[in-house]
C-alpha cells in the first residue's frame, strides 16, 4: 500500500514536469487525464537463466499502455530500448527507477514525447526479476492531443482521440491510431 502510494507519487511528480516543460500548468496532464481516479498496475516479471539467450527473449517488443511506467529490476540487466533502428541495452540504475514513457503520453503530446519501443532479453548466468508500476489516466478519460497544446504550437492533431478503456482492445497491431493525412 504505501509502494503504491510512494510510486504513484513519483510518477505524478513526472507528469508535472513533462506538463511544465511543454508550457502548460504543472497540474495540466493529472487534471486532463483525471489522474486522482487513473490506473495503476503492477506486473512483476520472472525470467530465470536460459542455456540459448539468443535463441530466446524474455518479453517480445512492445511500448506500454498509459502515461508513465516505473520499472525496478534486480541486479540483472534485460531491458533494451530501440533507438535509431538499434536495440540499446540499459544499464539498471541501483536502487533507482527506470522510467518508460508510454503510449498515452505520446497522444497527449501530440508525438512531442514518444512512447518507448521496448522488450526484455533473457541472460544464461541469473534469474532476473523486474517490476514494472506503469501509470495511466482514469479508465473513462478521453484521450487525445491536448487542444491547449495544439493551438500553442499551431499544430493540427496527429491522433485520433479514444477512451482510454477503448484503447487495449484497439492496439494489436502495436500502433498508435495516427491519422493519415
Ligand atoms: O523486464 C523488463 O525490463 C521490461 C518489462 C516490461 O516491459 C513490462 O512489464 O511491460
Ligand atoms: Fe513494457
Amino acid at each position: 500500500m504505501e509502494f503504491s502510494k510512494r510510486t504513484r507519487e513519483v510518477a505524478l511528480e513526472i507528469t508535472c514536469a513533462i506538463s511544465e516543460s511543454l508550457g502548460l500548468e504543472p497540474n495540466y496532464i493529472h487534471d486532463a487525464m483525471n489522474m486522482d481516479r487513473g490506473l495503476q498496475m503492477l506486473a512483476a516479471n520472472y525470467y530465470p537463466p536460459c542455456p540459448q539467450p539468443d535463441h530466446a527473449i524474455g518479453i517480445p517488443h512492445h511500448t506500454d499502455h498509459g502515461l508513465v511506467t516505473l520499472l525496478i529490476q534486480n541486479e540483472m540487466n534485460g531491458l533494451q530500448v530501440e533507438h535509431n533502428g538499434k536495440w540499446l541495452t540499459v544499464n539498471g540504475p541501483a536502487n533507482g527507477f527506470f522510467v518508460n514513457l508510454a503510449d498515452q503520453m505520446q497522444i497527449l503530446t501530440n508525438g512531442k514525447y514518444k512512447s518507448v519501443m521496448h522488450r526484455a532479453t533473457v541472460n544464461n548466468k541469473a534469474t532476473r526479476i523486474s517490476i514494472a508500476i506503469p501509470h495511466g489516466p482514469s479508465v473513462d478519460t478521453l484521450i487525445a492531443p491536448a487542444p491547449e497544446l495544439l493551438e500553442k504550437e499551431g499544430q493540427a492533431p496527429k491522433y485520433i482521440g479514444m477512451n482510454y478503456k477503448e484503447y487495449p482492445a484497439s492496439t494489436e497491431r502495436q500502433e498508435l491510431h495516427e491519422i493519415h493525412l
